[in-house]
């Protein structure tokens, strides 16, 4: 910590918080992470410590993870290139194999046990426990990538009320016991929307919704669902960004209160949005909360 702030300033920036903690304690706040986000090490390690502090403070965060970037890694190792249609990864037999075993094995364990080497308690389960992520086959040809048919909240639920952060990989299951590969943002936001969350936190490796997506500077703060759709039919949104939006307003309609994308290579960005007025990233909202 800066040796120039005195305990006076810290004692200042605690009790500044203190609306916010009242605002949040006992809330439930999803947390998207995804896998661009989480290439450096010391700022994964940061944003894990911000979710214990949220957690000692009361917030029940629900941490739901991609891994991207780590399934492409193991893919090449075995020979095997990615490939992706309209940002989806086109998954058989094998690659739903190597996803399960990077997501829920690899990539969930390390972030439940950062947590825990924080003083946070985790418990890692993926879509197929308790039959969190119920699915079915999207399209034939993108082979075991699946659409959410429905979220059953009691296995969250219940972790929440024992005082554990649940940690979420994204494989759903289908009735016959198939496990499809979810998208990381569609699984975080029916996630977010079954268990009434206050805010869907949507961390990546932009700023937010850009009004220019090479610059910067032209961060939107805030947008509503019927501005971010004319923003998206003027082409304003393109790219990843378009299934990001998506998400968010699905999210919305399923009545999360808030959504936010914001950048999870800013250090402290969660709490600078949950803990001061000014925020971090775009937030997104109804059209009735402007
Ligand atoms: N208006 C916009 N504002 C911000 N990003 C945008 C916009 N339009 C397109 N994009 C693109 O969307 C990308 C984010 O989506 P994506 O890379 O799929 O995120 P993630 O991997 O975290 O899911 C940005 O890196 C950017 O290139
Ligand atoms: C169907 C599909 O594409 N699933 C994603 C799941 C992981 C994910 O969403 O990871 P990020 O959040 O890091 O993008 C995939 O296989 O990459």
């Amino acid at each position: 910590m800066n040796n120039e702030i005195s305990n006076a300033d810290r004692a200042e920036v605690l009790t500044a918080a203190l609306p916010y903690i009242k605002k949040y304690n006992g809330k439930i706040v999803v947390v998207k992470y995804g896998g661009n986000a989480m290439v450096n090490e010391e700022l994964k390690q940061q944003v894990m410590q911000d979710i214990v502090l949220l957690w000692l403070i009361g917030v029940k965060v629900v941490l739901v993870h991609g891994g991207g970037p780590a399934i492409n890694e193991v893919m090449e190792r075995v020979g095997k290139k990615p490939e992706f249609v309209d940002g989806l990864r086109v998954t058989d037999q094998e690659t739903i194999d190597i996803v399960q075993m990077v997501l829920s094995g690899k990539v969930n364990k390390t972030l439940v046990n950062l947590i825990e080497s924080k003083g946070g308690k985790a418990m890692g389960i993926s879509g197929m426990d308790g039959r969190l992520i119920e699915a079915e086959q999207k399209d034939p040809r993108l082979g075991f990538v699946g659409n959410v048919t429905n979220i059953r909240p009691e296995p969250i639920m219940d972790l929440l009320e024992k005082g554990y952060i649940p940690v979420v990989s994204t494989i759903g299951c289908d009735k016959d016991g198939n496990a499809y590969n979810i998208n990381g943002d569609t699984a975080a936001a029916y996630i977010a929307g079954a268990i009434e969350a206050e805010r869907l936190i949507m961390m990546t490796d932009i700023a937010g919704i850009l009004k220019d997506k090479d610059d910067p500077e032209s961060l939107i703060p805030q947008i509503t669902v019927s501005e971010a759709q004319t923003l998206y039919r003027d082409g304003v949104i393109s790219g990843g960004m378009i299934p990001k939006v998506g998400c968010c307003i699905e999210a919305i309609y399923k009545g999360v209160q808030k959504v936010i994308i914001m950048d999870g290579r800013v250090p402290h960005s969660i709490l600078m949005e949950l803990m001061t007025d000014e925020g971090a990233g775009t937030m997104v909202l109804g059209d009735d909360k402007q």
